[in-house]
């Protein structure tokens, strides 16, 4: 199986992903759970799954550069084929991101290019749209800008707060990342090296 790295806050697409490939059709294993926050409950559920975890805490480093360095010996300590960032709000280096080109996947709470960067549930509310969602797509040196893999559509409601639409999203996201993550895993999707997607119609 494909060797999985996840970055985690709360951790709930973690836990969707834990889920995902305990399936026997599963094309994954998660071999290390990743925080740059101490004691986030993500940390909590990888390790309650009996996951290794690590700690990355960006504030202990004097650059970017650092940080991401420490994160690439990690990741190749556990020789992590895919890294799956849910909740991470750092960017990362352009060196760093070049190394995992086709082998990172980041999942944004809105439907790209729409509403990019944070808080993307709040800046579609005040857009007055009726439709956003989440998209699953590969890390790009510009932020949000990756190939697109996995994208879900939901409603906006005339009754929505963030909250309400963020549970509607999540939701959503849940259902889109597993299914990214085995399109990526399986090798059915890849990313070429202008950037752009490839659809293996055989896998
Ligand atoms: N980038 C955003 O960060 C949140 C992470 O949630 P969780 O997986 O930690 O619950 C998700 O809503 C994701 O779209």
């Amino acid at each position: 199986p494909i060797t999985l790295a996840l970055w985690c806050l709360t951790g709930t697409n973690l836990q969707a992903l834990m889920e995902q490939v305990k399936k026997p059709s599963s094309s994954a294993e998660i071999v290390v759970v990743i925080s740059n926050r101490p004691g986030v409950m993500g940390l909590k559920r990888a390790s309650m799954a009996g996951i290794q975890t690590r700690v990355v805490d960006h504030k202990l480093y004097g650059s970017r550069a650092e940080f991401d360095g420490t994160i690439d010996k990690v990741l190749e300590e556990f020789g992590v084929e895919l890294v799956c960032l849910a909740g991470f709000m750092r960017i990362l280096t352009g060196p760093f991101v070049r190394k995992w080109s086709g082998k990172m996947l980041n999942i944004h709470p809105s439907l790209l290019p729409s509403f990019k960067g944070v808080n993307a549930q709040k800046q579609a509310l005040q857009a007055g749209v009726r439709v956003t969602g989440c998209t699953v797509h590969f890390v790009a040196e510009e932020v949000d800008a990756g190939a697109i893999v996995v994208q879900e559509a939901v409603p906006i409601l005339v009754t929505d707060t963030e909250d309400s639409l963020s549970e509607r999203i999540r939701e959503a996201e849940h259902r889109a990342f597993p299914a990214a993550l085995e399109l990526v895993g399986s090798g059915a999707v890849k990313l070429r090296d202008d950037g752009r997607i490839v659809w293996n119609q055989s896998v």
